[in-house]
């Protein structure tokens, strides 16, 4: 069995160029957490999450993580030319996950009837879905998500809500930044 799922800031502080954009910033997420990063452009919400996921050094401070991370941003990183369900085994293969894991991904977010449709024709919506196609195929206990509402419809926002309550169902952690409501249960929130 794998040890419960966990993600702490210790007094962090995140410098940026010359500019400090926060410090002395703690918190403890447990399994089942979910915490909603809010802030103006540019207050350091991408940031904040490249440090959790160690894509980041802080300044000061350090990060304590039990469990592996999924990181999801603008980029979803698929091979254009790939079939959707090839191009997301290539990564479910890399988190020793299987085809089972990427069809439960295309499930969940609403890309079944897309899975022979080579990336490259993919809209921006169908892409940021894709990506999130993968974080939920790859199983990791922590999702990092950046910005995971942009370009989804309704019907995904929803699918969004469902998944990430799956997620923390299962003792998951979802840390996320968002300029608007993400459908989370109470979750915990952090202003910048
Ligand atoms: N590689 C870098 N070197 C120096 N400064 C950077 C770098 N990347 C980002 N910054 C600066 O750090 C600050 C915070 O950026 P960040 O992307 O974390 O903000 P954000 O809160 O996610 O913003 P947004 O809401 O626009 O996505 C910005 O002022 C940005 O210009």
């Amino acid at each position: 069995m794998r040890s419960p799922a966990g993600l702490s800031f210790e007094a962090i502080s995140c410098l940026r160029g010359n500019r400090l954009l926060f410090e002395d910033l703690s918190f403890a997420l447990g399994p089942g957490a979910a915490l909603m990063i809010r802030g103006p452009n540019g207050a350091g919400k991408s940031s904040l999450l490249r440090i959790a996921g160690g894509l980041l050094a802080p300044a000061a401070g350090r990060v304590v993580r039990s469990g592996d991370m999924a990181f999801t941003s603008e980029a979803a990183a698929l091979d254009e030319r790939l079939p959707l369900a090839d191009a997301l085994h290539f990564w479910a293969r890399i988190d020793g996950r299987g085809r089972n894991d990427v069809d439960r991904g295309l499930e969940a977010m609403g890309l079944g009837p897309l899975d022979q449709v080579p990336v490259r024709m993919l809209s921006t919506g169908q892409r940021r879905r894709a990506a999130l196609a993968r974080v939920i195929a790859g199983k990791a206990a922590i999702w990092l998500l950046d910005e995971p509402a942009n370009g989804l419809d309704t019907a995904s926002l929803d699918r969004l809500a469902a998944a990430m309550t799956a997620h923390r169902a299962e003792g998951g952690i979802v840390l996320a930044a968002s300029h608007q409501p993400l459908g989370l249960d109470d979750p915990q929130e952090l202003a910048l």
